[in-house]
């Protein structure tokens, strides 16, 4: 049963290029798949999507020539998945399981998935010789080889290689306390929770899915990868400060900087999309926020809504690329180059606000949960040049194999 949904789910993704998490939690919320089920069905989605390009790679031989309709395309990738990544599963339920679903596209698909599927399992996998260095890292870890040659551009081979292997790793479950409502102490006590490698306020949590704990639903913990931690800290907002967050949805590092503040001040805090601002709401409420002014509108306008020198510290944590949370998002590694050329006239724009709102002697903070320089260090660099009254006091990349969290940017400056 877990495979026609991975199936239907993998076809959404395929169809309309939609994000992962939300086809596959539609599907499963209409489902009355059983808990073990569902979670075989999340590791096939997510491994076939993880590993697409060596399954596509492996595959090719087989359907070579021939005109393979795009569902068939995507039942033999997440049955190759199975065979070739999921010991547990014996290859005839594998195939049985793939040929029940290809008759419905009648006898001959059917008997089509089942030769492919019959001649995988006899023969030697295909050799990746004669591919070079970057071509062979762009198959082995599933990352298109625009992105491998942009990483080996930016980071050198060594970094490359770590990179893409940490990518291919199950993502850790980091919670953050929130210390309006408990504190790290306490909560360490109770014997479920381990301290992070990274963040202060950090509790690692392996039992299972945070989300659905008592200290998840009081409000106590909530999710929040380590990386992104530090950056409400870094920005080190005071209790009497005037703070914007521009980019807020959904809240992780809001109601980090209101926890830093201890519900004092004021945050305006802003997100584009109106469906997002109530995921802002929702953590906000259950977080025990009241600090916080949360509202739908587009941050490269605010210069229209603020005097100038407005805010004594703002958080400009920019929509990215995305590069450092491919973990746990596998799908944006296929979304098309282009799309960084838009992303980075936004990130200036949203830039260029901040600068403007900023406080002479106000602190800033620009972070990105992307690794491509572009869009971080050579961003900066192009702003520090253009206002030179602006003054770099920290900097920092986290790459997703030093602890093991997403990679991320972060930058704090200062108005002079
Ligand atoms: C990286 S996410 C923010 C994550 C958030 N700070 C957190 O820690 O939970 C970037 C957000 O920017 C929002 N966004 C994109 N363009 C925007 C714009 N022009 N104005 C305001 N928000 C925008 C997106 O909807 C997205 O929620």
């Amino acid at each position: 049963m877990a495979r026609i949904h991975a199936y239907r789910i993998l076809n959404q993704y395929f169809e309309d290029e939609s994000f992962l998490n939300i086809a596959l939690n539609e599907e499963l919320k209409k489902s009355e798949l059983k808990r073990e089920d569902k979670d075989l069905c999340t590791t096939i989605v997510y491994g076939t999507i993880q590993n697409l390009l060596a399954i596509q790679y492996q595959l090719q031989p087989y359907i070579k020539g021939k005109r393979v309709k795009k569902k068939i395309k995507t039942l033999l990738y997440l049955s190759l998945y199975q065979l070739m990544y999921l010991d547990k599963i014996p290859e005839y339920a594998v195939i049985n399981e793939a040929v029940n679903i290809a008759k419905k596209q009648g006898y001959q698909t059917s008997k089509f998935v089942n030769a492919v599927l019959r001649n995988f399992v006899r023969n030697e996998r295909r050799s990746l010789e004669g591919l070079d260095e970057l071509e062979r890292i762009s198959i082995e870890t599933s990352h298109p080889l625009w992105m491998v040659k942009m990483f080996n551009k930016q980071y050198g081979l060594e970094k490359t290689k770590k990179i893409c292997l940490e990518d291919n790793t199950p993502p850790t479950r980091s919670g953050r306390v929130n210390t309006l409502k408990a504190s790290k102490e306490e909560l360490l006590k109770e014997g479920c929770f381990k301290e992070g490698t990274l963040s202060k306020d950090a509790l690692l949590y392996d039992k299972g899915n945070l989300a659905l704990t008592s200290y998840f639903k009081e409000g106590k913990v909530t999710i929040q990868d380590e990386s992104s931690q530090l950056v409400a800290r870094l920005l080190d907002p005071q209790k009497t400060d005037y703070v914007l967050d521009m980019c807020s949805a959904p809240g992780s590092k809001t109601t980090h900087l209101s926890a830093l503040m201890e519900n004092q001040g004021k945050i305006e805090a802003y997100d584009l999309y109106e469906h997002k601002v109530k995921l802002v709401e929702y953590n906000l409420r259950r977080l025990g926020v009241k600090n916080v002014h949360i509202q739908a509108g587009d941050s490269t306008k605010l210069k229209e809504v603020y005097s100038e020198k407005t805010f004594d510290r703002i958080l400009l944590d920019a929509p990215c690329s995305g590069f450092g949370v491919l973990k746990r998002k596998p799908e944006i590694k296929y979304h098309d180059s282009s799309i960084m050329d838009g992303l980075v006239s936004l990130q200036e724009l949203l830039l260029e606000n901040a600068y403007y709102l900023l406080k002479n002697d106000g602190t800033m903070v620009y972070s990105t949960c992307t690794i491509n320089k572009k869009e971080n260090e050579l961003m900066i660099q192009k702003f520090i040049e253009k206002h030179p009254d602006m003054e770099v006091i920290k900097q920092r990349t986290i790459l997703n194999y030093e602890y093991h969290t997403d990679g991320f940017f972060m930058c704090k400056m200062k108005k002079g």
